[in-house]
């Protein structure tokens, strides 16, 4: 046909929607995005409308589909990369959502969470998902909606309704209703699904009491999933790659090798370390997680989610209005001769790894009459690369050996940073010329379905390095701000049960 083939990446985030076009060289040709509301309807709630989800997705997808084209490129493929967990039950009829969206970040069910740890289920749910339980993860979530919709369990069990996180509620729509699937990396995000046999996992569904008459089926993350409908592009395009959101990022930063390890800094912080074709039991309460499954092939990874990290600088700007804009805290902590013993531990809906503390609320603590926004600006920075310095500590201790440490995410923009995080670790600390390493591991899983990419090696060979940051920092001074983070930990967590 004489065009240049390319794939459209969907990477439907937590507060935005992107699509982006990448070339067989994988080479941004193109990009839209949009930011969509949030709703926190309660204390520790927080929903998005699936409307605002699907209307932001089609729409930036159009936007980039088209201005790839209009350049001699033409889309052949589509890989969808999402915000994970997050739970979504429609009706199989008309596909409409019975209830908003509940965000991964909502804290609702964690009374239910507390309960059946306290009836002592947490040592079969880790050994069988890999998770904990935490009202993180979708069970809790998707019995709450059967629970509080009125009529909907009965509908759910007679097989009326469909769950889905947020790659098989989009495939639904994508695929005008035709398709009812997720990946092996989605669904190892629910708490429901065994990562070992690799399928639900009836014990699982009856302690979380979710009929298994809503799941969607699980394919590889590079399989076929079906056309779209050829109302949306003006043809029908294959969906060729799902995958959840840090495991397209680690795929985007090329960690296929058991020990390399990436680290995504957006709304949340989520360090990622690939353990190849075993899943590793941690014994710090990471959670063993599914990297990608091609081929038939699983990968898995051991994973430290932290739930606040850009957020927090998102919070310095909309919430005290202390900076106009993101950017403005580099130059404000690097202005700083050091952080005048002010820590933000920015625990604002719990504590995740290593601590899962969901009682836990933020502090900010130090503070003198010589605190100024630059120290808050600071501490919000630093908490981002202490709290991986936490999580990498685990790591290392459930065996992981990181040489090196690749990051991403819009906070990785910020260069103070990311030299802060190299000085804490004491670790190199790469950022790649591509920074939508998300979008760029969906590509690449419908991209290698499609034929436009190769295999691992030869993908490996495509990705930069845009910098590489060395650890500056003397060890002392290294050993002074960690005790003083811990001791601000220790003030912040709640005392409750985990
Ligand atoms: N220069 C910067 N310094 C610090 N934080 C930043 C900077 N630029 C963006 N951020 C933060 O990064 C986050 C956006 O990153 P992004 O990867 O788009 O997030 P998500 O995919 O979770 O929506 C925001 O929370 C914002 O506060
Ligand atoms: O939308 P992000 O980039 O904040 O990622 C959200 C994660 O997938 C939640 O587990």
């Amino acid at each position: 046909m004489g065009e240049r083939p390319c794939i459209l990446a969907i990477d439907q985030g937590t507060t935005s929607s992107r699509a982006i076009v990448f070339d067989a060289g994988a080479a941004v040709l193109a990009v839209a995005q949009t930011e969509f509301p949030q709703h926190y309807p309660a204390d520790g709630w927080v929903e998005h409308d699936p409307e605002d989800i699907w209307r932001s997705t089609l729409e930036v997808s159009r936007q980039a589909l088209q201005a790839a084209e209009a350049t001699g490129a033409r889309v052949v493929a589509i890989g969808v990369t999402n915000q994970r967990e997050t739970t979504l039950i429609w009706d199989r009829q008309t596909g409409r959502p019975i209830h908003n969206a509940i965000v991964w970040q909502d804290r609702r069910t964690a009374a239910d969470c507390a309960a059946l740890a306290a009836d002592g289920n947490e040592t079969m749910v880790q050994a069988r998902s890999g998770l904990l339980l935490d009202p993180y993860f979708s069970a809790t979530k998707a019995a709450w909606l059967l629970d509080h919709v009125s009529g909907a369990r009965m509908r759910a069990e007679t097989g009326h309704l469909a769950f889905g996180t947020v790659d098989s509620f989009l495939l639904w729509r994508l695929t005008g209703g035709r398709v009812h699937a997720t990946d092996a990396t989605n669904a190892s995000r629910t708490n429901l699904f065994n990562i070992h046999t690799q399928d639900w996992d009836p014990d699982l569904l009856r302690l979380f009491r979710v009929p298994a008459a809503l799941l969607p089926e699980v394919k590889d993350s590079a399989d076929s999933f079906g056309q779209t409908d050829p109302a949306l592009f003006g043809r029908p395009i294959p969906v060729l790659g799902l995958v959840g959101d840090q495991q397209g990022a680690t795929i985007g930063q090329c960690c296929f090798e058991p020990g390399t390890i990436k680290s995504t800094y957006g709304t949340g912080c989520f360090v990622v370390v690939n353990t190849g074709a075993t899943p590793v039991a941690s014994r710090h309460r990471l959670l063993t997680t599914i990297a990608y499954r091609i081929d038939g092939r699983t990968d898995y990874a051991l994973e430290g989610s932290i739930f606040i990290a850009g957020a927090a600088v998102q919070w310095l700007r909309d919430g005290l209005g202390i900076v106009r804009t993101a950017a403005e805290t580099e130059a404000l902590a690097a202005g700083l001769p050091d952080n005048g013993g002010v820590y933000m531990v920015p625990a604002f809906t719990g504590l995740g790894a290593p601590h899962w503390d969901a009682a836990a609320r933020g502090s900010l603590t130090g503070l003198t009459r010589a605190s100024s926004r630059a120290h808050l600006a600071r501490a919000a920075l630093e908490a981002s690369c202490y709290q991986t310095r936490d999580l990498l500590a685990a790591m290392r201790e459930d065996g992981a050996v990181p040489a090196a440490l690749r990051v991403d995410g819009g906070m990785v923009a910020n260069g103070w940073m990311v030299q802060f995080l190299a000085d804490l670790l004491d670790l190199p600390v790469d950022r790649p010329v591509v920074m939508e390493t998300t979008a760029l591991g969906a590509a690449y899983l419908a991209g290698r379905k499609a034929g436009v990419y190769g295999d691992f090696a030869e993908f490996t060979r495509v990705w930069q390095r845009d910098r590489r940051f060395d650890p500056a920092m003397p060890a002392a001074t290294r050993t002074a701000l960690l005790a003083g983070w811990q001791e601000a930990v220790k003030r912040t967590l709640s005392g409750a049960p985990g």
